[in-house]
């Protein structure tokens, strides 16, 4: 079994120093490294009550200070009885909060408190029936056996002193325990993920029943709350906004426009690796419907003069983050003075761009970076400005929520999420002025074909990638060596994993054929059919 602990909240901002103030009610989830933890957050702030994830290492005294209303403990790849397995602070146990184990924290629990957690004669992968065998507290209102997601090769053999059975498996005795009077719990299944039928009636039970908390997670607390934190913070200076016309910088421009007005100025930055037509009718938009002046930057020949040169995937976006400040820095100092600069950064954006995870074993630093965020790892040590975002704990569907909530018209909230350093990461190998047209002129195609059959609604993002490489076709009777389009398709809730879309084969044929026939420089169309894992969304 795999020791290394993935350590992402290490790198995570740590929780809102403002929230004392704001006296919310939260659920605390410790880190284990489980793949999940994010999506146990999520699935509490869908129950309407805030959650946020910290390292496992965060002391007793630190929760005692937070005083959250419940806490989870997540699951981990880790076997609780390994030399160098991660623990928690045993003082957690003694603190008077709830705490729901799941998995590994489970056993963790478990293993601390003096029972016993051993290796399975069977492991169980995948789905499993639940029989439950006391119907109340946890598991009020979750079926007798229904259907639970198990992904573990470890079991509890001996629950510790004032422990009892609340559910067992075939393979499970022990899949869901608790000591009532502690109001602690463990589950041995994931509750967190969609196949657990019933889980979320589960997580419910923990966050309302025995956690006590109301539903003040909602959309409208969000807005409000950022909105007192932003002008809090900024009091009367001036904010740089960076608009890209994308869902989370048009969601954060309507937020801080209502939370300080006129002391907002939005700067559009066109690097020249923008979508065909986009810029001006990102401009237009803003300044005529919604009455938001935009600063226009046309930047295109620094962002071409960086990218000679450069193949790197990771140089590339470093480039990009880098000049992108540098402009905003300049920008800056013709507008006049500014202090703050803010970014729809999110939560997707942050996890892949982490920088590096311990290995509990040796101690080492293991890069887990996926990729740089050009608004997260592409910044600049040297950053003048200080950072003004307000949905670095959001997933795009939460900001989507709290952009039509405030206003944002639907055209922008469901738009396709389009990156920063734009076409730059999506022609491989080295960006020209030529690759860029060839580019241009096939992404409008696919856009296009993919709006008029009405499917750009069900899917994430619909677009062409160039390759830098030749192959031979004929045309005319005539050889052709030309670049190759990839055509990436994919569907996906958040953006972290995402499947390929099965898009009907006569819409493949016309854009192919549109493609090959109208844009120059191209003679062969393929379709990317990698879901993510393994394959990323964008090609760099
Ligand atoms: N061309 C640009 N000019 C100014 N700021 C930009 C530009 N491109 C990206 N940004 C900044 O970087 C942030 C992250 O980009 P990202 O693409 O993730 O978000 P978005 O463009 O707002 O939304 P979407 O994900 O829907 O495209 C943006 O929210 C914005 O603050
Ligand atoms: O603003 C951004 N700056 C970036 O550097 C960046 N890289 C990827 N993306 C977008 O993030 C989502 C996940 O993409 P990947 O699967 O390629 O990591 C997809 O929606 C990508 O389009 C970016 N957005
Ligand atoms: N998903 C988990 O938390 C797994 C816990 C532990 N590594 C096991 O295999 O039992
Ligand atoms: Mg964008």
């Amino acid at each position: 079994m795999n020791t290394a602990v993935t350590l992402l909240t290490e790198q995570l901002p740590q929780v809102n120093e403002h929230w004392g103030q704001l006296n919310r009610q939260i659920i605390v989830i410790l880190d284990f490294g489980s793949q999940y933890s994010e999506l146990i957050a999520r699935r509490i702030r869908e129950t309407q009550v805030y959650s946020e994830v910290l390292s496992y290492r965060t002391t007793a005294e630190h929760l005692r200070q937070l005083n959250p209303k419940g806490i989870i403990l997540s699951g981990g790849p880790s076997s609780v009885y390994a030399e160098y397995a991660p623990h928690c602070d045993p003082e957690i146990w003694n603190l008077g909060i709830p705490i729901l184990g799941v998995c590994y924290g489970m056993q963790l629990m478990v293993n601390q408190l003096g029972g016993e957690v051993a290796k399975a004669d069977r492991g169980e992968y995948g789905k499993a029936s639940l029989y439950i065998d006391d119907p109340t507290d946890l598991l009020t209102n979750v079926e007798d056996g229904t259907t639970m997601w198990m992904s573990h090769g470890d079991s509890v053999m001996k629950m510790p002193q004032g422990f009892e059975l609340l559910a067992h498996t075939e393979n499970t005795p022990c899949a869901a325990i608790a000591d009532h009077e502690r109001k602690l719990y463990g589950v041995q299944f994931h509750p967190e993920v969609v196949h657990s039928v019933g889980g979320l009636a589960l997580i419910r039970n923990f966050v309302y029943h025995i956690c006590d908390c109301e539903p003040t997670w909602t959309t409208a607390a969000f807005v409000e709350e950022s909105v007192r934190e932003i002008r809090a913070r900024v009091g009367d200076k001036r904010v740089l906004l960076a608009l890209s016309g994308g869902v989370d910088s048009s969601t954060l421009a309507f937020l801080l426009h209502k939370a300080i007005g006129d002391q907002l100025t939005c700067v559009f930055i066109d690097q020249g690796f923008m979508r065909k037509y986009e810029p001006e009718r990102l401009v237009k938009l803003f300044q005529e419907q919604f009455h938001i002046p935009v600063e226009y930057v046309n930047a295109r020949d620094r962002f071409l003069n960086i990218m000679v040169g450069v193949t790197d995937p990771e140089e590339k976006r470093r480039r990009i983050g880098h000049e992108f400040i540098r402009v905003f820095e300049e920008t800056s100092k013709q507008l006049g003075h500014f202090d703050y600069l803010a970014q729809g950064t999110l939560y997707p954006d942050v996890i892949e761009s982490a920088d590096t995870n311990v290995d509990p074993q040796t101690g080492e630093r293991v890069a887990v970076k996926i990729k740089s965020h050009h608004n997260v790892g592409g910044l600049p040590k040297d950053l003048r400005f200080k950072l003004v975002e307000p949905l670095r704990k959001l997933f795009k569907d939460e900001v989507r929520k709290v952009g039509r909530s405030i206003g944002l018209p639907e055209e922008i909230v469901q738009r396709q999420p389009f990156p920063g350093p734009g076409l730059a990461i999506r022609i491989l190998g080295e960006v020209t002025a030529e690759r860029l047209n060839i580019l241009r002129d096939a992404d409008l195609i696919v856009r296009q074909e993919i709006n008029q059959r009405g499917l750009y609604h069900d899917v994430w993002q619909a677009f062409a990638v160039l390759l830098p490489i030749r192959s031979v076709g004929v045309m005319g009777d005539k050889r052709t060596y030309a670049y190759p389009i990839v055509l990436r398709i994919v569907t996906s809730e958040d953006g972290m994993t995402a499947d390929w879309a099965r898009i009907p084969y006569d819409v493949l044929e016309v854009i192919s054929n549109r493609i090959v026939n109208e844009v120059k420089g191209v003679n062969r169309v393929v379709y990317d059919i990698t879901s993510k894992p393994p394959g990323t969304i964008e090609w760099e």
